[in-house]
């Protein structure tokens, strides 16, 4: 069965979780209120930004408050939320941490990024996970992933062999390297076979702009939508009957030689 998509690529008030609330909710109500959606993405960071050096101050406790208000959506809506990532204050540190919840309003996944971006400080203020993205959502199985997460293909493809059919991708990822975002994402799509869907925040704060773009790949890699650099939500649908066929036209998951690689 096919699955609508909406991905919300939104601002993010630098530092004002209370804000990015607020907006968030809004935008969700605004998406709900068209077509039936059946799973919404939000960012990376959404509730924070990057604002790392108040992090102790504003990240969320065990991501409770972004938990709640995620349920809370979900059961008003009738929708899956693919919840974006937020800065989750654990009793080891603060992690960035995507959290999916189903239509039940259930946490079904939370997955702390791996791979911390140095250019952006992260390594500096947050701790890397140690744990896979798969879930799964509407009997299929998918991969959540974050930001530079996909410039390690060795990583999708841990969850691709382990049967991911789509792979989401929630970021804050800047205007200068707009064209690595476009082709990593077309690459991993290709490579795996798989649906990409990839929500990117819009705007700026104090030191970056940031590229906006999200889009739905399917697993040809052909661009399905694909938002401008400015605030919007776009929505594509995904049917995993299109992952089936181009397995089976090119099986490059039999036709792996894995003893080879290293
Ligand atoms: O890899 C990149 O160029 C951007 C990564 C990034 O912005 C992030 O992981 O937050």
């Amino acid at each position: 069965m096919p699955l609508t998509i909406s991905i919300i690529q939104m601002d993010i008030a630098f530092g004002e979780p209370k804000k990015n609330f607020l907006i968030a909710e809004q935008k969700i109500n605004e998406t709900c209120s068209g077509e039936k959606i059946d799973i919404i993405v939000l960012p990376e960071l959404w509730t924070t930004g990057y604002d790392l050096t108040r992090l102790d101050e504003i990240a969320d406790k065990d991501a409770e408050n972004t938990i709640a208000f995620l349920k809370r959506m979900a059961i008003s809506y009738n929708v899956h939320l693919v919840g974006g990532s937020v800065a989750n204050k654990k009793k080891n540190g603060v992690f960035n941490t995507l959290i999916i919840v189903n239509n039940k309003g259930e946490l079904i996944h939370t997955y702390d990024k791996l791979h911390l971006f140095q250019l952006m400080d992260e390594h500096l203020y947050l701790q890397s996970g140690s744990a896979e993205g798969l879930f799964s959502l509407e009997d299929h199985l998918f991969a959540g992933m974050i930001c530079y997460d996909i410039r390690f293909p060795e990583w999708i493809r841990t969850h691709s062999t382990k049967g991911a059919e789509a792979i989401f991708v929630v970021a804050e990822w800047p205007l200068p390297r707009l064209a690595h975002w476009k082709s990593l994402l077309i690459a991993r799509a290709i490579e795996n076979q798989c649906y990409v869907i990839a929500c990117n925040r819009a705007g700026s704060d104090p030191n970056n702009i940031f590229a906006g773009h999200s889009m739905i790949i399917d697993p040809w890699g052909e661009i399905l939508v694909e938002a401008t650099q400015n605030t919007s939500t776009i929505c594509g649908t995904i049917d995993m009957q299109k992952v089936k066929e181009v397995r089976k036209m090119i099986p490059i998951f039999a036709d792996r030689k894995p003893e080879f690689y290293s």
